[in-house]
């Protein structure tokens, strides 16, 4: 809705009412319509302010409107007749002015913000373009070059930066409707021609052409796959040579394609995937909305290797101090150098002019018993672990929590140690720890409520997405890492190259296939992982079955030849020497495989692209299938949120479980079925129940799966 109100000295206030953002719902857009007629029939009022309730200008289109039929009036005539109307319009902006909210903006004569506001086109991030002539209108206000920049990052600026590009005409720290109010009395009677952005001319830069083309290298670059940053060039090219009225039809036509891709559907998905997330629920009942979270200013991180070192920059960027513990000597003269110069350097990236948290670095771990939670980063070893939580529950005083940034060991376990195990949670952050925005915060069966909930809300604090699951080996990310892993090492003993495998990957939208991303995290983190679990080393023979089910050696063997990916200089690929990061074929490889596949008796055959994709992502999707089933990740949104924020899922596909809906549940039950039937020692093939209870029912859409399975579980199904 929107609300009409006179204001003394002729100025008629519109007010956007649609909270939390004044999206512009069909509602709110019938509401603009009706009052700007009002305005501009009554002949008492010379010019007009619009504004959003509550703070908020407007968050831009109402996107849960987009998965049904488009009602109510549409928003570029809305605009246009905005722009069209013959006394001024200002939008007085605070909060937020995002997608259509800037395009309303842009409609208006003037813009006047808060220098708190935040203005931006996101549309791409949601897989579509500034479709309510925003494409059209920006670049004409600001010039194609920062028009290119904005529309095809979607970043959100501040009023400073958008007052410097020209977008706004004013800037306060004041009530921004009552500057807006005065300005727009001041301007009432100048000529308005000047002021309506889709007459004017597209400021372009001489060399535009190639400007474009560079812009279209860079975005397919930046998302491989990806249609919407593609669309968003081709609609800026259309404003930098066609008059505006065809550029507003390229506009629609550019619009009504990705409005029809399944890449909208998917990144709409994820833009809620990540808010469900942060409204975890426990499958004891304890959820965001019942269980308090308390809120830390002194912590501790034990051991100050890479992660440990993120994850004290990532504590002292939100404000908490940090008390920073390495027992080896080297490494803790190490880190006190490193970690301050990697704090500086983050808080210049975030714009912070000083780290807000204070670092204190210390060799004794008694150094922690003041501080409210810890968070222990030492070597993936349980017994070592064991020891340090043993130590910290003697030191701590009561009440402390104690956090686990395990990668897959036991929480339980860890817990069992100390005085409380209630106060005792996992914390999986990703490297690097203060740049990467997953965290994984895990729940053992004897974890209390407080303690989810402060992990969770610390977790939001250091602007990650924080996703509750449950205590199981790998927890959610890494348990289905395991299959993906272990199909692509069965591919290359079939005949595959690493190369082929990559480019398959790739080719889908990861950042890195599997082979180069190994090579990139060090191939001797799941040896040692491996050998723990009695699958390799001195001892056991190397047979291509282990534990009564295939195994591939070649990862061993290659760790073996002393190739550990990029460190070494050699792994999969070979590098530049140690540390290089260019990764080339290396014709060791290619010798190393047709050996081990000679002596194995095994041939090799030609293997497309598409079995590729199916036999890594289909395995991965069946475990992502068994983690629900087992409650270990409350609905396919957190798994999604995981492989999207943690492990470079393509965001335009959504996340594996609602790619999985995307394919169809019944393809991939059939195509799991026949790979199971083809390699019947690979467990992970075997279609999980709750795919099986999916298909039978007729595949329901991926946003109905947690209330299937909830009542499936009530009824003992799964
Ligand atoms: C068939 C062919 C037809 C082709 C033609 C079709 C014609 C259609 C014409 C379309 C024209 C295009 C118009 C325009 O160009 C498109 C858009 O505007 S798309 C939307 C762009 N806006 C955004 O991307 C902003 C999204 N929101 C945010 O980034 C953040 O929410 C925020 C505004 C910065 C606020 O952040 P926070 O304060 O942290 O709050 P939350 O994020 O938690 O959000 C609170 C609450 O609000 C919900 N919400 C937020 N924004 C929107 C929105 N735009 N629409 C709907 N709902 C929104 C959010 O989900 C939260 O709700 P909850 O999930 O908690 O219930």
């Amino acid at each position: 809705m929107a609300m009409y109100s006179r204001l003394p000295g002729s100025v008629a206030l519109i007010t956007l009412q649609n909270p939390p953002v004044n999206a512009l719902s069909a509602a709110v857009r019938q509401g603009i319509v009706d009052t700007v007629q009002r305005a501009l029939k009554d002949p008492k009022v010379t010019s007009v302010v619009i504004c959003g309730q509550n703070g908020k200008f407007c968050g831009g289109a109402d996107i849960r409107e987009f998965a049904g039929p488009m009602l109510g009036p549409p928003l570029v005539p809305m605009i246009h007749a905005i722009e069209a109307v013959d006394k001024p319009v200002a939008a007085a902006i605070e909060g937020v002015a995002l997608g259509g909210g800037l395009e309303l903006a842009l409609g208006c004569h003037y813009r006047i913000a808060h220098s708190k506001a935040l203005l931006g086109l996101p549309e791409v991030t949601l897989g579509l373009l500034p479709g309510a002539g925003g494409s059209q209108r920006l670049p004409r206000l600001i010039g194609l070059t920062a028009a290119l920049d904005l529309i095809t990052t979607g970043r959100h600026i501040s009023a400073a930066e958008a007052l410097k590009l020209g977008i706004l005409d004013q800037v306060t720290d004041n009530n921004v409707v009552d500057q807006a109010v005065e300005f727009v009395r001041r301007v009432a009677g100048q000529p308005l021609d000047s002021r309506r952005l889709s007459t004017l001319p597209c400021p372009c830069p001489p060399d535009v052409d190639s400007l474009l083309d560079k812009a279209m290298v860079k975005v397919r670059q930046r998302s491989r796959g990806a249609l919407a940053p593609v669309a968003c060039v081709q609609a800026l090219m259309a404003a930098a040579s066609l008059p505006y009225t065809q550029g507003m039809e390229k506009e629609r036509d550019l619009l009504t394609t990705l409005f029809n891709s399944g890449q909208a559907r998917a990144l709409q998905y994820a833009f809620f995937s990540q808010r469900v997330v942060g409204k975890w629920s426990l499958p004891s009942g304890a959820s965001w909305d019942n269980s308090a979270a308390r809120t830390i200013s002194k912590a501790a991180v034990i051991g100050l290797g890479t992660m440990g070192r993120g994850i004290v920059v990532a504590l002292a960027l939100t404000g908490i101090s940090v008390v920073a513990v390495e027992t080896q000597e080297k490494q803790l003269a190490e880190a006190s150098q490193a970690v301050p110069a990697m704090l500086q350097r983050e808080a210049g990236r975030r714009s912070l002019a000083t780290p807000p948290g204070v670092i204190s670095f210390s060799s004794n771990l008694q150094d922690v018993s003041e501080v409210e939670l810890v968070i222990e980063a030492v070597f993936e070893d349980m017994s070592l672990k064991l020891q340090v939580f043993r130590h910290l529950t003697s030191v701590c005083r009561p009440g402390t929590l104690l956090c686990s940034n395990t990668s897959g060991l036991d929480i339980d376990q860890l817990a069992a140690v100390t005085q409380s195990p209630g106060l005792v949670v996992g914390m999986h952050f990703f490297a690097p720890a203060h740049v990467m925005k997953l965290l994984e915060v895990v729940y053992g069966p004897r974890s209390s409520p407080e303690a989810v909930a402060t992990a969770m809300q610390l977790g939001k604090r250091m602007g990650k997405v924080s996703v509750a699951v449950g205590n199981c080996p790998g927890f959610v990310g890494n348990r289905m890492l395991k299959p993906y892993l272990e199909q692509a090492n069965f591919l290359l003993e079939e005949g595959a190259t690493p190369q082929q495998v990559d480019e398959a990957l790739e080719e889908f939208g990861f950042p890195m296939g599997v082979f180069r991303m190994s090579d990139l995290s060090g191939l001797d983190v799941g040896w040692r992982i491996r050998k723990e679990a009695g699958l390799t080393g001195p001892g056991v023979e190397s047979t291509r079955t282990r534990q009564g089910r295939r195994y591939s050696p070649l990862p061993d063997q290659v760790c073996e030849a002393g190739r550990l990916g990029q460190k070494t200089g050699r792994g999969w690929y070979q590098y530049d020497g140690p540390g290089g990061r260019v990764a080339r074929s290396d014709p060791w490889v290619h010798i190393f495989l047709e050996a081990y596949r000679a002596e194995h008796g095994l041939v090799a055959r030609s293997i497309a692209p598409e079995e590729i994709l199916e036999r890594c992502l289909y395995a991965l999707i069946n475990e992502g299938f068994n983690i629900l089933q087992d409650a270990m990740a409350a609905g396919p949104e957190d798994i999604d949120a995981i492989y999207v924020f943690g492990y470079g899922w393509p965001r335009h596909h959504g996340g594996p479980m609602f790619h999985a809906g995307q394919v169809g549940l019944g393809r991939i039950l059939e195509r799991l079925q026949h790979h199971h039937h083809n390699h019947p020692d690979v467990p992970h093939l075997k279609p999980s129940t709750l795919l099986r209870r999916l298909v039978a029912v007729g595949s329901p859409p991926v946003q109905t799966w947690r209330e299937f399975i909830n009542k499936e579980r009530v009824h003992s199904q799964l």
